[in-house]
């Protein structure tokens, strides 16, 4: 879910520093969890009606490659507040507001925003998310304490940091010198600054430590499902079964209202079951008439899309079909790349295989196909 902004408020997400302190490539370029760190850092403004991406000329092309399309790309300058200030200027008479965050804090969430922007909807002229300090603070040399020092009162600060937009233009036009942060310059120019709640989790990647920190983060952040499904069909007529999307010749025929696909109905009801989506048949009802006959595909592609809208993406699928003939191991590559290019996925996350009954039970004595599967999904 992202904060769906109110009319005439605009984003800036600065992220034209090099990232010295994290050492190697600029942080905000990036892996964090599959997705750069300045990926999902702008992930969280989508429900603003404009966002500007601020960037080093030298990443311009990273930039433009990555972000073209739905944000705005300018340069920034040596310092932040310089960077910020170019995004000012490109928002120039475009909005009523501001949030102003660093393209380095990737995992600012729902809450954090929304704070911020009640703030402003209820008059403050800025806002800003904080931490109050919990531990005690020491004044320190030579790996010695000298002093303790009082934390009543202190805060650590976070972003997004909101505005009303003419006011910190004018903040930033008075005091163009570097800052720790644009409260900083508010503050200088007399403009009172509400504090609402920050959160743990919206960390700014500074040190290389940072990104582990994050990966945790993520990683019990991360909503991950898994369904299985089961399915059986009987041999009749016919010479040849749908088995996984693909037609495999055979003495007998598999019997079904739609074309009896027995391996990827077991995998559409392992995705409905990751989904707690019930199964084929709440979705397909064998009662319509519709479905007769019907390409299984038209089944796995409406569970696939629907795990996708929901923000899940697959881990991995797993067939199993069960039976004495026909040989599937001929087939098995064919199966997974045309169950694979259903889903919409690469055919290394899919798999197919399949195993005999030994001649026991009734696919032991061929009266039918089984088959079952496991469907993993994930969403950060
Ligand atoms: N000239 C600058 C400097 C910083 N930033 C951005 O401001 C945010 C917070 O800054 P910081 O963590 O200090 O980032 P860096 O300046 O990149 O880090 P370092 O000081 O370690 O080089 C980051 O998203 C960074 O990209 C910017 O847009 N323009
Ligand atoms: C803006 C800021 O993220 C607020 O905490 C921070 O001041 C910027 O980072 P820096 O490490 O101070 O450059």
């Amino acid at each position: 879910m992202t904060v769906r902004a109110p009319a005439g408020y605009a984003a800036i997400v600065t992220a034209a520093g090099r990232g010295t302190r994290a050492g190697g490539a600029p942080k905000q370029w990036r892996d964090l969890g599959g997705r750069s760190v300045l990926a999902r850092a702008l992930d969280a403004f989508a429900g603003f009606d404009r966002v500007v991406l601020v960037v080093h000329p030298d990443d311009m092309g990273l930039a433009l490659r990555d972000h073209a399309g739905g944000v705005t790309i300018v340069s920034g300058g040596d310092t932040r507040a310089a960077s910020v200030m170019a995004g000012l200027e490109a928002l120039e008479g475009q909005a009523t507001h501001v949030l102003i965050h660093d393209g380095a804090r990737p995992l600012v969430g729902e809450a954090v925003i929304q704070g911020v922007i009640d703030a402003l909807q209820a008059g403050a002229p800025a806002a800003a998310p904080a931490l109050p300090v919990t531990d005690a603070l020491w004044r320190g040399a030579d790996n010695a304490v000298t002093a303790t020092a009082p934390r009543d009162g202190l805060f650590r600060a976070q972003t997004p940091q909101g505005f009303a937009l003419d006011q910190i233009s004018k903040a930033h036009r008075l005091h163009p010198d570097d800052a720790a942060d644009d409260v900083e310059l508010a503050l200088k120019a007399g403009v009172p600054v509400a504090i609402t709640p920050g959160s743990e989790d919206n960390l700014k990647i500074t040190f290389p430590a940072d990104f582990a920190r994050a990966e945790r983060i993520l990683g019990t952040a991360m909503d991950i499902r898994l369904g299985n499904g089961y399915d059986v069909h009987a041999f009749g007529p016919g010479d040849y079964v749908w088995l996984c999307g693909v037609q495999v010749a055979h003495d007998a025929g598999l019997v079904g209202h739609s074309d009896a696909d027995v391996g990827m109905h077991a995998l559409t009801d392992a995705i409905y079951g990751a989904l707690a989506e019930g199964d084929i048949g709440r979705h397909f009802p064998p009662s319509d008439p519709q479905w007769k006959g019907a390409d299984s595909a038209i089944f796995l592609r409406h569970a696939a899309d629907l795990a996708r809208q929901r923000g899940f993406i697959f881990g991995n699928a797993d067939v199993t079909l069960i039976c004495e003939a026909p040989k599937i191991g001929p087939h098995a590559a064919a199966m997974q790349a045309r169950l694979a290019a259903i889903m919409g996925v690469d055919a290394s996350r899919v798999s197919v295989k399949a195993t005999t009954s030994e001649r026991l039970g009734f696919t032991g004595r061929r009266e039918g196909i089984a088959a079952i599967a496991t469907a993993a999904l994930m969403k950060a």
